[in-house]
């Protein structure tokens, strides 16, 4: 059952991710041969974003015609977070002063989709459309556009100090370890991964000490966090950088909390030694205090 999950959902993921990714031939195809700047000249063509609007059209049809319910609805996500990648790709290799934009929204699409796509991989019974984790919650949603307001106002009165490119590479760097760090997590925790936390232990839950979770004890979290501030630092948005920072190490620190008091009750006497051992990762948050 497991398996076949992967097969029918995740594959579709895969298949619709590269089909929305497919968009970018388009403006990559009309700009082939000519001598202007040419993301420019892909991106302002009128005829160019007509075939864009076309392919899009053609796509989502043939997404309705290959998948039916929720496989469709995987598939149309899936979709969408390869066409914005595209369009994050197109716009970072452009010559116009949005190119963090660009890698920001690289940055933000594979985060979605690769959640959805490692969870089909190493927990398939618990996969579900929340595990792109788009509908985060009301606060992540406010926090992504507030960072869309500042970066566009910010340019708009201060040009001069976007981009910043070695403060944008900086952020890059963030986004790249944080996301490997997170992704090393789940794969090296398995099926004992999950979005939610869990209240009941399943018999297959294991605790894990090795790998990633040797260096820290949340080291998805870890990479979550400098992941998300790092997204900032990309955009140069002093704001949302401390904004950001607050907000995610609040949330951390109160979910790791939380998580803890459940894996000292799962995995009792060991989990208390592995904390003892092992740091959260996560600046000046300790975890669960015991009482003496
Ligand atoms: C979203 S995952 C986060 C895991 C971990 N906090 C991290 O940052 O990598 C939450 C689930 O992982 C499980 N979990 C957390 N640490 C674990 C460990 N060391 N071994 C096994 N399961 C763990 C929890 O029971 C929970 O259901």
């Amino acid at each position: 059952m497991a398996g076949t999950k992967f097969v029918l959902e995740g594959r579709a993921s895969v298949c619709s991710f590269v089909l929305g990714l497919g968009a970018v031939c388009i403006p990559l195809l009309s700009a082939a041969g000519s001598d202007i700047a040419w993301v420019q000249t892909l991106l302002s063509g009128i005829r160019t974003k007509i075939a864009i609007a076309v392919y899009v059209a053609s796509v989502n049809g043939l997404l309705l015609v290959l998948y039916k319910g929720p496989v469709y609805q995987v598939a149309v996500r899936a979709c969408f977070l390869g066409f914005a990648f595209g369009c994050g790709l197109l716009v970072s290799f452009g010559k116009t002063s949005w190119r963090p934009f660009g890698w920001y929204m690289c940055s933000l699409s594979f985060f979605h989709y690769s959640e959805y796509l490692v969870t089909a991989i190493i927990n398939p019974r618990s996969l579900s459309l929340d595990s792109f984790l788009l509908n985060h919650s009301l606060e992540y949603k406010v926090a992504a556009v507030s960072s869309w307001v500042e970066f566009t106002v910010e340019k708009l009165l201060f040009p001069e100090l976007k981009p910043l490119p070695w403060l944008s590479a900086l952020g890059l760097l963030m986004v790249l370890v944080g996301e490997c760090l997170r992704k090393s997590a789940m794969l090296t925790a398995g099926s004992n991964f999950n979005h939610i936390v869990q209240n009941e232990k399943a018999q297959s839950h294991v605790l894990v000490t090795g790998g990633v979770y040797s260096w820290f004890r949340h080291p998805s979290y870890v990479g979550w966090f400098y992941w998300s501030i790092g997204t900032q630092v990309l955009l140069c948005n002093p704001l949302c950088v401390l904004g950001y920072a607050l907000a995610s190490w609040r949330f951390f620190r109160e979910r790791i909390e939380e998580e803890e008091i459940t894996l000292i009750h799962f995995f009792g006497e060991d989990y208390l030694e592995y904390k003892s051992k092992v740091p959260t990762g996560l600046p000046f948050i300790t975890g669960i205090k015991m009482e003496p």
